[in-house]
């Protein structure tokens, strides 16, 4: 007899740990770890998740009391070390174990059962996954001698897109409306045909010139020091880290090209993790150019169907590469010799909702489980990596850090002017552009170039700001800046709840607290304003392009836009945070910021490090060329730290003083931090669970050397659909099992019905 245990997905209780059940040989093979299987449990049936089989019984149940298992309901979708991964998940971010199990299973896979009648076998539902066929059009030799008539327009559109070659009918649709009857009359006349292929969803082409990868000639010497230690890392077998510290435009993407590479040539795979903005068609395409087939992409802009084609293409064993966000991670490559995560220092590879993980945390236990080398990559290295780098070792992995300084060829950092607009303001300057972005905009045109335009849109508009003297005002009890709340015109503290009326300009009352203009006012300029004032300031034959989220919601979008920029003769992109990174154009010698300065008043310890990353990156777009590049930075903070060292690329200079506040304060990346928040429509409730919460830590932590427990005190946002929010946040030293103490702790305290509790550890949003 075998034996499987079990996590349980009940979606209504966290259930810890995993169930055992007897496997009956009736059940095949097909009974093994990662498959989901239906089991009885008190008095019902419920869906589970095998994490691992045995040939002995379970300990502590007799044999004729344990249960088989009823059904199996979808194949293998894990195998042991991701079961193990998973379960390392569930205690280090204090969530429940089907929680961290679920990121493995097949995209779509829902955990709900169905049958077509009451003694057929359970199915699983699924969200529209399973293959797909798709009709393709293609003009026939008939087209040659064909005139629509010149009512016909559609058709016209439809024959001119085929021209190009076959297309998919439902993509044809996407750009000319109606294209699907255009279809059907013109193969009536014979002139097009429409076939039904088998599709595999989630792969695009694109005509990016940037898109391709030439291998080039030589390697950088910091290229050939990159791959030497990442082949040093998977020879250990260990799962070494090594830490790609290289400047933008140095060639890191050629770095995990040819690590890939060699990892494919030793029959291995690999995983490539980049933010979710940068997935674009260049990112993809540079990839596809090198391993074409061998290449699955996985991001939640795909639809489900795509993201199961692609994942199958994996668990298959037919692409091993998987190019992907933060859940790629998760892909069930069998052997992974490298995974790779670019741009690591992004927050966004922190998930926001359970489970909780950071993509570089579980990727480093990964590449442990399963012996590969985990490569991690930036400009602007995250404060954690570098620390662990500078020990040499963390989690008995060995860290090291190799830097690549310079950009290949003749191409150089870009100049950076950072222009004081509080002095622009006062010399009479009402644009959102100052004079030497304007005459550096006028440059790009003479010289028919391109320029790139980042509008800062996190953090905006939630603070007022004097125009004349920059300054914000902040809570004269708490030093955190104030919030400003537009519909009850009052400025907010988030940390003491006072709060004070206020008339933002354009009312005539309105007085800076410092030095008494009347235009202290929101900071409120959209992408499309400074795409129409663009509009006003170029000559005719600029092509203006805007990238936000308004322009980009379509599928496809942010491509095609892409694409419109990269055939563009002389152009200015527009836009928002997605441009700020892995954009390669070697044409764009210009690279605006109009307002810099928005992320540096959040209340969050990481905020000056946050706008300096994001500088850097968005600077980096410039000069990659051989023509160079200028970046002009416009600030309302022209002295802060983080814009002067902006200015000489000079991280170290900005980089010491915040760690020495940080280890000082006990923050990352000297401690650990985590952020335990309390939500419930009922006040007194969320207050009684936050202080149990609290006080359930303090107990179990006191004295232990590195503990510290603040709060609970309201969140920053307060209150959120009408529910009240409190937290408590935790300090720990930096190798302490937080997770597993805190996970205690909650399970230790009463909850009532109403109230609400997220354990984040190594928290990336404390509002
Ligand atoms: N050894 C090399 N010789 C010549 N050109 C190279 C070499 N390595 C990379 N390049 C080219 O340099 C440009 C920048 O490289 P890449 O985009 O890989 O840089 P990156 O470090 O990933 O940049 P970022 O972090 O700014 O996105 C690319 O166009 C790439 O093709
Ligand atoms: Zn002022």
């Amino acid at each position: 007899m075998r034996y499987a245990s079990v996590a349980l997905d009940i979606p209504t209780r966290a259930l810890e740990g995993t169930f055992d059940y007897a496997a009956p040989a009736a059940l095949g093979p097909a009974l093994a770890v990662g498959a989901t299987v239906l089991v009885p449990f008190s008095h019902r049936a419920a869906v589970g998740y095998v994490m691992a089989v045995s040939d002995e019984p379970p300990a502590n149940v007799s044999a004729q009391q344990i249960l088989p298992v009823a059904q199996v309901l979808a194949a293998p979708a894990f195998d042991d070390a991701s079961a193990r991964v998973a379960s390392w998940m569930a205690r280090a971010y204090a969530c429940p174990l089907c929680d961290a199990v679920r990121p493995f299973l097949a995209p779509g896979q829902k955990v709900k059962v169905t049958r077509p009648s009451p003694d057929a076998p359970w199915e699983l539902v699924s969200e529209k996954a399973g293959p797909r066929d798709a009709r393709w059009a293609s003009l026939t030799p008939e087209a040659n001698d064909f005139t629509p008539t010149r009512a016909a327009s559609r058709q016209r559109a439809v024959i001119a897109a085929l021209a190009a070659g076959p297309q998919r009918v439902s993509e044809l649709s996407a750009t000319i409306p109606g294209a699907a009857s255009a279809v059907g009359a013109l193969a009536k006349r014979g002139v097009v045909a429409v076939a039904t292929r088998r599709e595999l969803r989630g792969i695009e082409s694109t005509s990016l010139s940037s898109a391709a990868a030439p291998r080039p000639a030589r390697l950088t010497d910091g290229q050939v020091e990159a791959l030497a230690a990442i082949g040093r890392a998977r020879a250990a077998a260990f799962g070494d880290v090594v830490l790609v510290d290289g400047v933008t435009g140095s060639g890191k993407t050629e770095v995990y090209l040819a690590a890939i590479e060699r990892a494919l040539a030793d029959g291995q795979g690999a995983l490539v993790l980049v933010p979710e903005i940068s997935l674009t068609a260049q990112t993809v395409g540079r990839f596809r150019s090198r391993f074409g087939e061998e290449v699955a992409v996985l991001h939640s802009r795909l639809s489900v169907g795509e993201r199961f084609d692609q994942w199958d293409l994996v668990r298959q064993g037919r692409a091993h590469v998987v190019v992907g966000a933060r859940s790629a991670l998760f892909a069930p490559l069998a052997s992974p010799g490298l995974i790779i995560i670019d741009e690591e220092h992004e927050g966004s590879y922190k998930q926001d909702k359970s489970p909780r993980y950071h993509a570089r945390e579980v990727a480093a236990r990964m590449a442990a489980e399963r012996g590969c080398a985990l490569v991690l990559g930036s400009a602007t290295p995250s404060l954690e990596s570098l620390e662990r780098c500078r020990e040499g070792r963390f989690s008995g992995a060995a860290w090291t850090r190799v830097k690549m300084p310079e950009r290949p060829g003749t191409a150089a950092l870009p100049q950076v002017t950072v222009v004081d607009m509080a002095e622009q303001f006062r010399g009479g300057g009402r644009s959102i552009f100052s004079a030497p972005l304007v005459r550096a905009l006028e440059g790009v045109v003479e010289r028919r170039e391109k320029a790139v335009l980042l509008l800062n849109r996190r953090g905006f508009a939630n603070f007022l700001m004097c125009r004349e003297c920059g300054c914000v005002p902040e809570c004269p009890h708490c030093s955190t800046a104030l919030t400003y709340h537009e519909r009850t015109h009052a400025l907010v503290c988030h940390t003491c709840a006072r709060s004070w009326p206020v008339a933002a300009y354009p009312d005539p009352s309105t007085r800076c607290p410092n030095c008494g203009s009347r235009y202290l006012a929101a900071f409120g300029v959209g992408t499309q304003r400074v795409e129409d004032e663009l509009g006003m300031l170029l000559p005719e034959g600029v092509e203006v392009i805007r990238m936000d989220a308004d322009t980009t919601r379509s599928k496809g979008a942010h491509q095609r836009l892409l694409e419109r920029f990269d055939a563009a003769e002389c152009a200015v992109l527009v836009g928002t945070q997605m441009i700020a990174k892995g954009l390669d154009f070697p044409e764009v010698t210009l690279v605006g910021v109009i307002n810099a300065d928005t992320m540096l008043k959040l209340p969050d310890f990481r905020a000056a490090e946050r706008t300096y990353d994001l500088l850097e990156q968005v600077a980096g777009r410039a000069g990659r060329g051989a023509r160079a590049g200028e970046v002009v930075i416009q600030t309302y903070w022209a002295t802060h730290p983080a814009m002067r060292a902006v200015a000489t690329h000079d991280r170290a200079t900005f980089l010491a003083p915040e760690l020495a506040e940080r280890a000082e304060a006990g923050y990352p990346p000297f401690a650990r931090l985590a952020n335990v928040v309390v939500w419930g429509r009922r006040e007194a409730m969320v207050r009684e669970v936050s202080a149990a919460f609290a006080d359930a830590v303090r107990a179990r932590t006191e004295g232990l050397a590195g503990w510290e427990v603040l709060g609970p005190a309201d969140c920053v946002k307060a209150r959120a659909k009408d529910q009240v929010r409190r937290h408590v946040m935790v300090k720990a030293p930096a190798d302490a099992d937080l997770g597993g103490v805190l996970r205690g702790c909650a399970a230790s305290i009463r909850r009532p019905v109403g109230s609400n509790m997220a354990v984040d550890i190594d928290a990336y949003d404390l509002m």
